[in-house]
């Protein structure tokens, strides 16, 4: 595999999505090419994944339930959109991807990071991002992000208690001590137009 594969990390509402849609116009503008994706989704089964995941009405979910079924999605994703690109010699770069399990689930739901991390492993097959780019920000500021907005919708996750949110963003940093090299710090707390910069900064070196 000689492609690079990237991933977007951070609280909800941190900017990822938009950030990743502006990269996206901006490489077709100029022929660069990538292929860009998101989790849980990203291709069709993974899809369905996602919307049994974040449907607000499936408040009974248990917690290893739920760790699975991003683990089931992330296998499908990879096995059907991240491993080709990756062979094919591509750039690809994905909104959320293990780290998101491990914060969420691992960290925050009291799983455990080791156990999330094993049935992970089953998933990806040691596939593993080259850099990931976190996208730093208070979780209040991304939720106030979120309501805020008319396109985003509201999904299962979001609801949880702030409490929940503050927990995701202890794994993460966690997390950011555990891999420095492979996490770069992002601050998300900007204007959008320096938010991209940044991005683009960190991103120059893997263009090829
Ligand atoms: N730097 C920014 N300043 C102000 N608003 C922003 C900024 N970046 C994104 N937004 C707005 O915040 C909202 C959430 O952004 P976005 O969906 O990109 O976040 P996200 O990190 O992908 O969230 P999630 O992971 O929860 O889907 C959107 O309405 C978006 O327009
Ligand atoms: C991949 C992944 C995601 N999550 C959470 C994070 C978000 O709250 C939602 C996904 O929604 P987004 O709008 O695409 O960010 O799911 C998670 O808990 N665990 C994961 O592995």
């Amino acid at each position: 595999m000689k492609g690079i594969f990237i991933t977007f990390e951070g609280p909800d509402g941190a900017g990822k999505t938009t950030i990743l849609n502006m990269l996206s116009e901006e490489f077709k503008e100029k022929g660069i090419e990538a292929v860009f994706t998101r989790e849980p989704g990203g291709i069709r089964i993974a899809e369905q994944i996602r919307e049994v995941i974040l449907n607000k009405e499936n408040t009974e979910m248990d917690s290893r339930t739920e760790a699975l079924l991003y683990a089931a999605a992330r296998r499908q994703h990879i096995v059907e959109k991240v491993i080709p690109a990756l062979n094919e010699d591509k750039l690809i770069i994905c909104d959320r991807f293990i780290d998101s399990s491990l914060a969420y689930q691992g960290y925050a739901r009291e799983i455990g990071v080791d156990d999330v991390y094993s049935i992970n492993m089953f998933a990806i097959d040691g596939v593993m991002p080259e850099i990931t780019l976190y996208f730093d920000i208070e979780p209040e500021r991304g939720l106030l992000r979120i309501n805020g907005s008319d396109s985003r919708e509201v999904n299962r996750l979001d609801l949880e208690k702030m409490d929940f949110h503050l927990k995701v963003q202890k794994g993460y940093k966690q997390l950011i001590d555990k891999f420095p090299e492979r996490i770069k710090v992002i601050n998300a707390d900007q204007s959008l137009e320096e938010v991209y910069r940044d991005v683009k900064e960190v991103l120059i070196p893997y263009l090829k």
